[in-house]
């Protein structure tokens, strides 16, 4: 499980450890680890000098890059050319004394040309030599803004990231500049970086949907107390805000059936989904069910959908009976017209599961029969929109959020669905190329964010099969947070295990289940 504490509580921790430690101790730790990342990065090439710039902000973000430079230096060992373009007026003077003492070249950007005329006459020689320098770096360290940054850029900034040559390797410190910190708001101006090392933990930033932002991350461990040990918890220990499910946990979390389960004691999933004119999301989600390895499957529904479940799905069981979760809505018409008596049957049936007191998911169609907050399942209930029908649901039922729109979700996904699952005291899972698992507010519980799928599961009907597989671990007895974030990361690795590098049917997906499961469980043996 990879776990981000919040900014605040990076700092609170920070201060902590700096009530203990040296002067600038700290930093030194940070600066230490930065360089050796950097020098492992350096072109085996040797035929020519490495060059690696960094971009210096005027905070102690700044003060990292410049540290690390002067440390590469000794290092290395070999000549390196090195440069600090600096960005802000402000600047880490420290920092700043010690480059110099390492002969790193500093380039004063934010040193104005003549003012009037073009523009690129108005560009000092310091900005074009740090432009020149940029083009042809074969490392660049972006050390513009850290855990201070809010989210944007200034002109200047965003101008040199322009020259950054294609071939050069970037590394932001700490945070890639421009991007949110606490990862709450997706997208905008800001450093893409091929990686990201950072100090302490993990930062929101790093997990959730802004973690495309960061590549690969390397933790540098400076010693700072968060919360590492549950078991030992005090005071001063804190919990993760966001936290990531990897390969890695799949084992512990799965619900592998011992030689004393039968059917029952597995989970029996109840599924109520399409109608007549939807008939493939109902297939999708039992075969999703079936494949996942449910106990039983009990598929509710019109007679085409169910005579289609029958043909392609001999193990379901059909009409209404005992479960231990119910999945409701994919492919339902919540509003059918009052002549289709198919149809009413239909929505009365979704109507009684999602009234039940049993862990219930609740997807498309079932979203729209929600009318206010979950009181009987509560915890357990798994909501699975994605942006537009959380923007939809939101704008129908909470007056501070009428005419959301899916954009609005899209920029702000985190809010929303927290939004969301205050509101009706369910647990969102809301769906996207990153899938969000927010959990009601008031339980303090992490948000979870996964990004395992490849662009070739956004495909129709690849929602049915989540919301079939995640209804299983529900069954099984996980709780929404496991249930939701374990069916994600297994719905996107079998997408991409299913067709590595190419397009995937929903179908295939949900077939492909078993044998990822299969392949993450030895995976552990193995690693175990
Ligand atoms: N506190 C410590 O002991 C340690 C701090 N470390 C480093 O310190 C960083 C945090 O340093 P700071 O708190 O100085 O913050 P930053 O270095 O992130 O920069 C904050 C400054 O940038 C300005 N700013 C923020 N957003 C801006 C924007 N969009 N456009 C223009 N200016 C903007 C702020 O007003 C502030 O002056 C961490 O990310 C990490 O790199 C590490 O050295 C580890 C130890």
């Amino acid at each position: 499980m990879i776990q981000a504490w919040s900014v605040d509580d990076v700092r609170a921790a920070e201060e902590r450890a700096m009530a203990q430690l040296p002067d600038g101790e700290l930093m030194q730790r940070a600066a230490t680890g930065l360089a050796q990342v950097v020098a492992a990065r350096l072109p085996d090439d040797t035929s020519t000098q490495p060059l690696v710039v960094a971009l210096v902000g005027g905070g102690n973000n700044g003060g990292d890059a410049l540290w690390a430079l002067a440390h590469l230096a000794d290092l290395v060992g070999e000549p390196l050319d090195l440069v600090a373009v600096l960005t802000s007026e402000h600047r880490h003077e420290e920092g700043l004394r010690a480059a110099r003492r390492a002969e790193v070249e500093i380039v004063d950007a934010t040193r104005g040309g003549s003012k009037g005329g073009s523009k690129a006459r108005r560009r000092s020689k310091a900005l074009d030599h740090a432009v020149e320098a940029l083009a042809v770096a074969d490392v660049v360290l972006d050390g513009v803004l850290g855990i201070g940054g809010r989210p944007g850029l200034p002109d200047l900034v965003t101008e040199l990231l322009e020259a950054i040559g294609a071939d050069a390797h970037v590394i932001a410190v700490d945070v890639p500049s421009g991007v949110d910190p606490m990862g709450e708001i997706v997208g905008g101006a800001g450093v893409f970086a091929d990686e990201t090392v950072t100090f302490g933990c993990a930062k929101p930033v790093h997990v959730l949907g802004t973690a495309s932002r960061c590549g690969m991350l390397t933790v540098v461990d400076i010693g700072l107390d968060l919360g590492r040990d549950h078991a030992s918890a005090s005071a001063a220990r804190t919990a993760p805000a966001a936290e990531r499910v990897d390969h890695d946990d799949v084992a512990a979390l799965w619900p592998v059936p011992g030689p004393e389960d039968d059917k029952y004691s597995r989970g029996v999933v109840g599924v109520v989904a399409g109608g007549e004119v939807y008939t493939g999301a109902p297939l999708l989600s039992v075969t999703a069910a079936v494949c996942a390895g449910a106990g039983m499957v009990r598929y509710v529904g019109p007679p085409g959908p169910t005579q289609l479940v029958r043909a392609e799905v001999p193990e379901a069981v059909h009409g209404t009976g005992r479960v231990q979760a119910w999945v409701v809505g994919p492919g339902l018409d919540a509003h059918p017209h009052s002549w289709d008596q198919l149809g009413l049957a239909q929505v009365e049936a979704a109507r009684r599961a999602l009234d039940s007191e049993l862990p219930c998911l609740v997807d498309a169609g079932g979203l729209d029969l929600l009318d206010g907050p979950r009181t009987h399942a509560g915890a357990r209930t798994l909501l699975t929109p994605h942006a537009g029908e959380l923007a939809r649901l939101l704008a129908r039922l909470d007056p501070e959020a009428s005419g959301l729109d899916r954009e609005r979700v899209v920029v702000e996904p985190l809010r929303w669905a927290r939004r969301a699952a205050d509101l009706l005291r369910a647990t969102v899972l809301l769906k996207g190329s990153t899938t969000y698992v927010v959990p009601p507010p008031a339980s303090g519980l992490a948000v979870r964010a996964q990004a395992d799928a490849p662009a070739w599961a956004g495909t129709a009907g690849s929602g049915d099969v989540l919301a079939g597989l995640a209804g299983t671990l529900l069954a099984a007895g996980l709780d929404p947070v496991d249930a939701g974030s374990l069916a994600a990361l297994v719905h996107g690795v079998a997408a991409h295990d299913a067709n590595p590098g190419g397009p995937v049917r929903a179908l295939e997906i949900a077939q492909q289940v078993p044998r990822t499961v299969a392949r993450l469980l030895a995976r552990a043996a193995e690693v175990g």
